[in-house]
């Protein structure tokens, strides 16, 4: 039982973990029909776009900083509750402008249910801000800009999200130059729906210290080896992959076969009431299905720790607390 076990998540989009209770209760809040995209307490998709769709009327949804800091206290509470000690967030202030709550309020909401949560369990949460990708080349410079200069102490990284299929990397080396000059970590979402040459392209041009999901290099076994070698951290999120099809059942996901390889993997949830898991479904489906053993999984919750985007004090405490 993986219950007991300390935990620590790099990969879960604020925006994608709202409890369908919470949806409607602010859909009654802002007066806002929710059929077409939640019905019997189930968010409403069937592929990769029109779970971008439904997951963007759950965020139009959350449109003041109360409304995110009561997002954020919420999901950090069932992590902690869950075992957690140590969590980041993707947060997208495009979806703060698109709502017209603007980026600064909506990180200072998020701030104030970090805070909350930490005060009452003690778990440490960091943001890392994510460009979304379909949004093209400008708008991921801008959030760049955004994340580099809105000196908010929780903010520690900088990630690419959104529509894998669109456009190519390169378009995006420059708004991941402005943020890693701006002294933030870099991490980008890859090797999803696209195959082990987008994993290749994101090492070579962003040159990450983690990759979002990454699985897809299981394809090209010398680029696995090149990941174990490097030792970059893969955000590998199980549930998600099955969700979107990315693979066919549990049994199918590489996460044994990259960890047998000596790549870094952790556990994550990425959007988990979007794909009908949780952080804890995901560390005990990794136990149950996947046999991974509770050393093995604690030795993933370290490597996640020892991969966060965070100061050396803090890892150090967390390292402690593990
Ligand atoms: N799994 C995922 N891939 C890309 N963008 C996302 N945004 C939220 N979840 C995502
Ligand atoms: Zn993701």
């Amino acid at each position: 039982m993986t219950a007991n076990l300390k935990k620590a998540e790099l990969h879960c989009h604020l925006e994608g973990a709202v409890p369908p209770a919470l949806t409607l209760s602010q859909a009654r809040k802002y007066n806002v029909d929710t059929d077409a995209f939640l019905r019997d307490g189930t968010y409403v998709w069937h592929d990769f776009t029109s779970f971008l769709a439904a997951y963007d009327a759950v965020a139009a949804l959350f449109r003041s900083e109360d409304d995110y800091a009561l997002l954020t206290e919420t999901y950090l509470d069932e992590l902690a509750a869950a075992g957690a000690i140590y969590s980041e967030l993707f947060v997208s202030p495009d979806h703060a402008e698109t709502v017209g709550l603007g980026a600064d309020r909506y990180m200072a909401g998020i701030g104030r249910g970090i805070e909350a949560a930490r005060a009452r369990t003690g778990i440490e949460c960091r943001m890392v801000v994510v460009g979304l990708r379909h949004r093209g080349p400008e708008r991921v410079e801008w959030a760049a800009r955004y994340a580099a200069s809105c000196g908010n102490p929780f903010v520690t990284g900088f990630n690419m999200a959104g529509e894998e299929r669109v456009g190519a990397v390169a378009d995006y080396a420059r708004a991941f130059a402005i943020a890693r000059d701006a002294g933030l970590s870099i991490t980008v979402h890859a090797g999803e729906l696209c195959g082990a040459s987008s994993v290749r392209d994101a090492l070579d041009i962003l040159r990450p210290a983690r990759i979002g999901h990454g699985v897809r290099a299981i394809e090209d076994a010398e680029l696995v080896a090149r990941l174990a070698g490097d030792g970059i951290v893969l955000e590998v999120c199980p549930g998600s992959n099955i969700a979107l099809g990315v693979f066919a059942d549990l049994t199918a996901p590489p996460l044994r076969r990259l960890h047998a390889a000596g790549v870094k993997v952790t556990l994550n949830s990425d959007d988990p009431p979007f794909f009908g898991t949780s952080l804890q479904r995901e560390y005990e489906t990794a136990s149950r299905v996947m046999g991974f053993t509770d050393a093995e999984l604690n030795e993933m919750t370290r490597t996640a720790i020892e991969a966060a985007f965070v100061d050396e004090r803090t890892r150090a405490d967390l390292l402690a607390r593990l």
